[in-house]
């Protein structure tokens, strides 16, 4: 898969952070308020093209949780609707890249993961407050 094949987010920070990964071969350094990320390539649920998707690293023995904030928007980002639709994927961090299922997680699973998102990256308690939305939280395990 050449890189052009991926497409980059619309969104400027977004892109260049995806860029800097690219070009540097690993997420190493790439970060949103000193926490670092990670890069997923998800498909598009209705295009079915690639798409670089930076999100926060929240990783436990070898699985990750991912948080479908927005920043606390009132609506989930558009890669949510990829995830549901094609939730095996490639996860980067680092230089690794390996293949993961996604799930949706609720109940006491999904508190036991929130727990360590906003321990990971606190600004997931704010984003919450922001909205009425319940921030979907899916679980990657390695495939
Ligand atoms: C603007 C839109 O972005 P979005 O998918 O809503 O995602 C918004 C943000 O969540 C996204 O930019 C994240 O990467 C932002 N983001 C995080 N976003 C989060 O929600 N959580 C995070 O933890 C997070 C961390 C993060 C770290 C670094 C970084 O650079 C960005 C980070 C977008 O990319 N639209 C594209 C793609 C749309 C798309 O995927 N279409 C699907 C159809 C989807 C459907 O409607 O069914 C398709 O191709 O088939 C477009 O309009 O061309």
């Amino acid at each position: 898969m050449t890189d052009n094949d991926v497409e980059l987010s619309p969104t400027g920070w977004v892109q260049d952070q995806t860029k800097k990964i690219l070009e540097t071969g690993t997420t190493d350094g790439v970060e949103v308020q000193g926490v670092p990320v990670v890069l997923l390539t998800l498909k598009g649920a209705k295009s079915g093209k690639l798409r670089y998707t930076p999100v926060m690293r929240v990783e436990h023995e070898g699985r990750y949780a991912v948080v479908a904030s927005k920043g606390g928007a009132p609506t989930h980002p558009v890669w949510y609707y990829n995830i549901k639709a094609n939730p095996e994927f490639p996860l980067q961090d680092g230089t690794v890249t390996k293949l993961y299922v996604a799930r949706e997680i609720e109940g006491d699973e999904r508190a036991e993961w929130w727990e360590r998102s906003v321990a990971a990256f606190p600004p997931y308690a704010e984003y919450q407050t922001k909205t009425d939305r319940l921030i979907p939280v899916f679980l990657l395990e390695p495939k």
